[in-house]
């Protein structure tokens, strides 16, 4: 043997269990993790802090919304620091505890909204001293110590009647410890309220930030009166001990990262009172800053740098980073799934997918399963990139994939088990070419490719591995059911799976949005965003910029008929769709330009001219009315009213595939719209309020006849499809998607349902080409869930475990959240999750134990030696 045994290292860490048993006590969970807050005095208030990217100032009124989903994410505790502006501040930091302080007008709503969220208040003068100074100061500017504690004690007292659980000195004054207790105990407090100690606080550059965020900085001088000086690791220590001494319940090293040791020492000295590291304003912009110019990737150096802070010995850590943590935590629970058990035709497609995926690459079995659905528009059509809502939900159709990794190899190996319509293509991860011809539509693989580039363009992670990406779908191509948008999505999701990193669905959303514009598509972003977020029995609300989904419930006895019309539209292929584009955007200049708006060559979508005007839909109608002619406007003439050149024109609003059209149609458009617009906000309040299915399909037909009239984007086959849903007794029915072929939309009544598909199914007599599948020509469908990944346990049956069980596997069983990887795996990215870790150990004899029973025993000693005297007395 050439090594000796006790030397070999690697037999401990070559599985991701084995690392796990290396690293106890180092785990993160919700309640290690602390939130500091900056409540604002403008009450209606969101400001942003350009030193302290992402993070944000809350007026007491918008804090509620911004908590609510962290909150529900785990977050359980937040620190909380008032900010103020000069002409409130003076000598004494009156307003620290000013009724009208908003920390202290915030803690009891706090403790309405949430009442198991603990709420510590940080105490100090500073952000409310005319001079910016910690304590009082003398007429010479010098610290005075007993002003300083009376008052900050004073301060303390007033959070803790608010009814904040912890108080936290952070000014480091003599003293103020015990002075807080003792305040405390004459109210009657000492027994509800927690003091956090910052005791080794240090002088730091890394407060930088901070001082921007609360206006908090000293107006002259600094702190190194008051404030630990860098290298001074024994003072640090005598000011822990002392306020122990002085009774403080829990400890604080601050900063986090340049202190480990500090926090190493004060954990080891004092093991049993829980310790909290403060991961400051500096250290969240240098993280932040360092993953913005790609030194590392955002999510594991902060995981490191946590974990070395855990590690040192910090019980609880206060960072900005908490909200962004606990979402990470969340994710891979909810995204991998196991079938239910009455999911036999998605299970029976699955082990179809996996037969194909053994045969074809040699008995290799896939590592796991995907399925993205299609989505169906149900109304709100052309007018997302105009600004304006949707309304679609998820559909049964879907596209699942089989996926598997190879180590070893970059390559990526693409197949589809239709393989003749859809040829195999393999290529290297790290060489990812998109060459689109012109007016042909895109391979089937080109959109694999996107996914796959959107992923490593975001992550910025260097691909480790390749991947066998094997799929089938029943999705109709090229029918406005999103096929193209769904195999992005699948791409992407399975190659973030495989390279385990693990974003939200609403990153992923983003993520394939932008992706998809490789293939030259400038679609909306709703696509996406219904596929990651659908829910199971709802269809969504979007609004746009920022994004956001709403559910909006479907009356239960309607349900939803898809129809093929067989005329396929690619939108990737033609002009069509981005004609309807730009027309809108000339529009929306022409309103800008002739209603007088300042800047109005910025506004190119409808929306925003909407929004300027501060007009409601029904005013921007008649706007519309007034100022277009029905007519073609030619070139020249939008360049005369725009008054600019046609150079402009063409470079500045138009694209490359529309500069050559020569009329264009402005009315007819903005009518369109605007109407769609208000129909979109009806759809969505019937569905609120009487859920009447005819008023429901009144807006659809009504959206039908405006896409057909106004828009010109409908076609004779769906117009024949819209009119024969009518004649069969739908509420509605509408083309859905972009148009000029594709699918319809109906809503039918849900008892109904059967004879109305038979008889429209017949209505396609002698006309339907052999090539097209005649399964998907007609469908009901529900709103859908959206994309997940299943593990392959689904292909053993489910019932047998349930047998055992007692009871049926519910999808929220998921039987794996995470790969085992193999044996001397060289690389492995963890990712974090939500670990409940033990609570720490306390070893059997602390040194304050010790010091405890010494006492007694003197006491016990002194006692006996007493009663002694008495007796002999
Ligand atoms: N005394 C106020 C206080 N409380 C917390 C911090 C710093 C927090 C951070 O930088 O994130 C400071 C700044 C300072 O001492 O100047």
């Amino acid at each position: 043997m050439d090594i000796a045994p006790e030397n070999v290292l690697h037999s401990k860490i070559f599985n991701d269990t084995l690392r796990k048993w290396q690293c106890s006590n180092t785990e993160l969970s919700p309640h290690n993790l602390m939130l500091p807050l900056f409540i604002s005095e403008s009450d209606d208030a969101i400001e942003e802090i350009s030193s302290l990217p992402e993070v944000c100032r809350f007026g007491v009124n918008r804090i509620r919304e911004f908590l609510e989903p962290i909150v529900k994410l785990g977050l359980q505790s937040v620190l909380l620091f008032g900010v103020t502006n000069k002409s409130k501040k003076d000598e004494i930091a009156s307003f620290a505890d000013a009724p009208e302080n908003p920390v202290i007008r915030v803690i009891p709503l706090l403790k309405t909204w949430f009442p198991n969220l603990t709420v510590a208040c940080d105490v100090c003068l500073c952000p409310y001293a005319s001079h910016g100074h910690c304590g009082i100061l003398t007429a010479d500017n010098i610290i005075e110590p007993k002003a300083s504690r009376k008052r900050l004690a004073e301060v303390a007292c007033s959070y803790a009647k608010a009814g904040a659980d912890i108080i936290a000195p952070s000014d480091m004054m003599d003293g103020r410890i015990k002075e807080i207790k003792s305040q405390l105990a004459e109210l009657g407090l000492i027994s509800r309220v927690c003091v956090l100690s910052y005791s080794a606080k240090f002088q730091s550059n890394f407060y930088g930030p901070f001082r921007d965020a609360a206006d908090s900085g000293a107006k002259f001088g600094d702190r190194r009166c008051y404030q630990l000086p860098c290298g001074s690791k024994g003072l640090a220590l005598s000011a822990v001990k002392r306020d122990v001494r002085e009774g403080c319940d829990l400890l604080m090293v601050k900063p986090a990262m340049p202190y480990l040791d500090i926090i190493k020492q004060t954990k080891e000295e004092y093991p049993e009172i829980p310790l909290f590291a403060y991961q400051v304003s500096g250290e969240y912009a240098m993280l932040y800053h360092g993953a913005k110019s790609g030194v590392f990737e955002l999510k594991s150096a902060l995981k490191e740098s946590l974990t070395g802070i855990r590690r040192a010995g910090a019980d609880c850590i206060i960072t900005y980073y908490s909200p962004k943590i606990l979402k990470w935590f969340q994710k891979m629970p909810q995204i991998f799934k196991t079938l239910s058990a009455d999911d036999e035709e998605l299970k029976s497609s699955f082990k179809k997918l996996n037969d194909s995926f053994v045969e074809k690459y040699n008995g290799l079995q896939p590592d796991f399963f995907v399925r993205v659905p299609g989505r169906v528009n149900l109304i709100g059509e052309h007018v997302d990139y105009n600004g304006y809502c949707v309304c679609p939900m998820a559909i049964k159709q879907s596209i699942l994939a089989a996926v598997k990794s190879v180590d070893n190899s970059l390559n990526v190996s693409m197949s589809n088990v239709e393989n003749k319509k859809y040829a195999d293509y393999s290529c290297k991860l790290d060489k990812i070419v998109i060459e689109i011809e012109s007016n042909k539509p895109p391979a089937w693989y080109q959109y694999v490719l996107c996914g796959f580039k959107g992923i490593l363009e975001t992550s910025r992670v260097q691909p480790s591995k390749g991947l066998i990406f094997h799929i089938c779908g029943t999705i109709p191509p090229a029918s406005g059911l999103s096929s193209s948008s769904a195999l992005v999505c699948a791409a992407a999701l399975s190659l973030s799976v495989v390279l385990n990193v693990d974003f939200s669905n609403t990153e992923l959303a983003e993520i394939t949005a932008k992706a998809e514009r490789h293939i030259g598509t400038e679609g909306g972003g709703m696509d996406q965003a219904i596929i990651f977020n659908a829910k199971k029995g709802t269809a969504s609300k979007i609004s746009f910029d920022p994004l956001k989904l709403t559910e909006v419930s479907i009356p239960q006895k309607g349900v939803f008929v898809i129809a093929q019309s067989m005329v396929t539209k690619n939108k990737a292929a033609s002009n069509d769709f981005n004609a309807r584009v730009v027309e809108c955007r000339l529009a929306s200049l022409i309103i800008a330009k002739k209603l007088g708006l300042n800047q109005w060559h910025e506004y190119k979508k409808l929306a925003d001219v909407q929004n300027s005007l501060k007009y409601d839909l029904g005013k921007m109608l008649q706007v519309v009315s007034e100022i277009f002619h029905g007519n073609y406007y030619s070139k020249d003439e939008v360049c005369q009213i725009l008054d600019i050149s046609e150079s402009r024109l063409e470079d500045e609003f138009l694209t490359k595939n529309t500069k050559f059209i020569e009329e264009f149609k402005l009315k007819d458009r903005a009518l369109h719209v605007f109407g769609e617009a208000l129909r979109v906000e009806m759809f969505c309040k019937i569905c609120e309020t009487t859920k009447s299915l005819p008023e429901l399909g009144r807006m659809m037909f009504e959206s039908h006849t405006s896409l057909k009239n106004y828009y010109e984007c409908s076609h004779a086959a769906l117009d024949r499809l819209v009119a024969v849903c009518s004649m069969n007794g739908a509420f509605g029915a509408r083309l859905t998607g972009a148009g000029w072929g594709g699918c319809i939309v109906a809503l039918v009544a849900a008892d109904s349902v059967a004879e109305f598909v038979k008889s429209v199914k017949a209505s396609y007599a002698g006309q339907i080409p052999t090539t097209v599948d005649t399964a998907n020509l007609i469908f009901v469908t529900k709103p859908g869930i959206g994309a997940s990944v299943f593990n392959p346990l689904i292909l053993e049956d489910n019932r047998m475990m349930e047998s055992a069980l007692g009871r049926t596997i519910s999808e929220s069983d998921g039987a794996f959240k995470d790969y085992v990887p193999k044996v001397g795996l060289i690389y492995h990215k963890e990712s974090p999750q939500l670990v409940f870790c033990k609570p720490k150990l306390m070893p059997l004899k602390s040194l304050t134990l010790e010091r405890l029973e010494k006492l007694q025993e003197d006491s016990d000693k002194a006692l006996k030696e007493a009663k002694t005297a008495q007796r002999t007395n």
